[in-house]
């Protein structure tokens, strides 16, 4: 089953009908199929527990693949073991960027040793390191006196930086950033995403950027997965999904984020009337919440554009909207 579009040309990430489960008969994903290429970034938005740090986790090899394949830069990571997996991480191909910060980062080391520990891994000698890492400090807008700093003489936009420095270092292909602004205020919020942009173009890193808050991704992803209980229910062009939703819930999103308008709070309106049923076993994830849910939402739905560029997992995308303005 396949909700997400493919990438026109080869993705260097490429995730397919990925099943994580935690307790056996309970995935937490469920099917997850996206893609990324190279110098474009792909925004994950769902609500809280959806599945997206899980998602990131699995790519990094953090979380236990049930089902389903992982492939960066054409190397299958669910089919390596032992040294191959030792080797494939050391290299640094991958970097996941935690979502706090504070807590990821040790407080007792300095910004210079911090940074400098993925290289340290893969063996760079020390010399060559510290030149690294100025380099990583001056890329991600960092003053070099800030080097000999530990975090918690840091502002909280400082500490995002190091991470995001520590996360570029090796000069990954693949960046999974895990909610990076999330506990930032807006000038701070702004300046690390508009950092995340350019790199992606200096470096042609791939960007899996994670949010729960749509306004975050809207300026920065090209493309959006939306993520619903271990679902991607709809994916295509930013611009597209956030204009015309295909979903139901994506519609909710939308519709409920900041500057909706007036037409948008009608929709509102009608896509929270839905009186809340159990969840089904099977079929749309979504059905147990949705206003047009009926007798052909039982099984597993897939929706696509035409043009192949979007996708949704819904069997009323081509007709909801015409049923809400009736
Ligand atoms: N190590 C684990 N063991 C058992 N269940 C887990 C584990 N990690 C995550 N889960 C469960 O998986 C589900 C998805 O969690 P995940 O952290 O991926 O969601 P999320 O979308 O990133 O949420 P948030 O926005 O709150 O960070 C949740 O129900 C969570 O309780």
């Amino acid at each position: 089953m396949t909700t997400s579009v493919a990438a026109p040309e080869d993705p260097l990430l490429d995730v397919r009908d990925l099943r994580v489960a935690f307790e056996p008969g309970t995935p937490v994903l469920d099917g997850v199929d996206l893609a990324v290429r190279a110098g474009e970034v792909l925004g994950v938005i769902g609500e809280t527990g959806s599945g997206k740090t899980t998602l990131a986790r699995a790519v990094v090899g953090l979380a236990p693949v049930a089902a389903g394949r992982i492939t960066v830069d054409g190397l299958d990571r669910t089919a390596l073991r032992g040294r191959a997996l030792r080797d494939a991480r050391r290299a640094g191909t991958v970097q996941y960027m935690f979502q706090d910060p504070l807590r990821s980062l040790d407080p007792d080391l300095t910004v210079l040793r911090l940074v400098g520990q993925p290289l340290a891994i893969t063996g760079v000698p020390v010399e060559e390191r510290r030149h690294r890492v100025l380099a990583a400090l001056d890329l991600v807008g960092l003053d070099h006196a800030l080097a000999d700093r530990r975090p918690a003489q840091l502002s909280g936009g400082q500490r995002q930086r190091v991470a995001l420095a520590r996360a570029i270092v090796t000069r990954p292909r693949l960046l999974l950033a895990d909610e990076p602004v999330s506990a930032l205020d807006a000038s701070s919020r702004n300046h690390v995403l508009r950092l995340l942009d350019e790199l992606r173009g200096e470096l042609g890193l791939a960007v899996v950027l994670i949010s729960h808050d749509l306004d975050s991704l809207a300026g920065v992803a090209d493309r959006l997965a939306v993520l619903y209980r271990g679902r991607v229910v709809e994916s295509g062009p930013t611009d597209a999904v956030l204009r015309s939703p295909l979903h139901p819930y994506t519609a909710l999103l939308a519709a409920s984020a900041p500057g909706g308008g007036p037409a948008r709070h009608a929709e509102l309106a009608v896509l929270r009337s839905a009186a809340t049923r159990p969840p089904a076993a099977s079929g749309c994830a979504f059905a147990h919440r949705c206003p047009f849910a009926d007798a052909a939402c039982a099984p597993r739905p897939e929706f696509r554009t035409p043009a192949a560029d979007r996708a949704a997992a819904c069997h009323h995308a081509p007709d909801w909207r015409t049923r809400l303005a009736a």
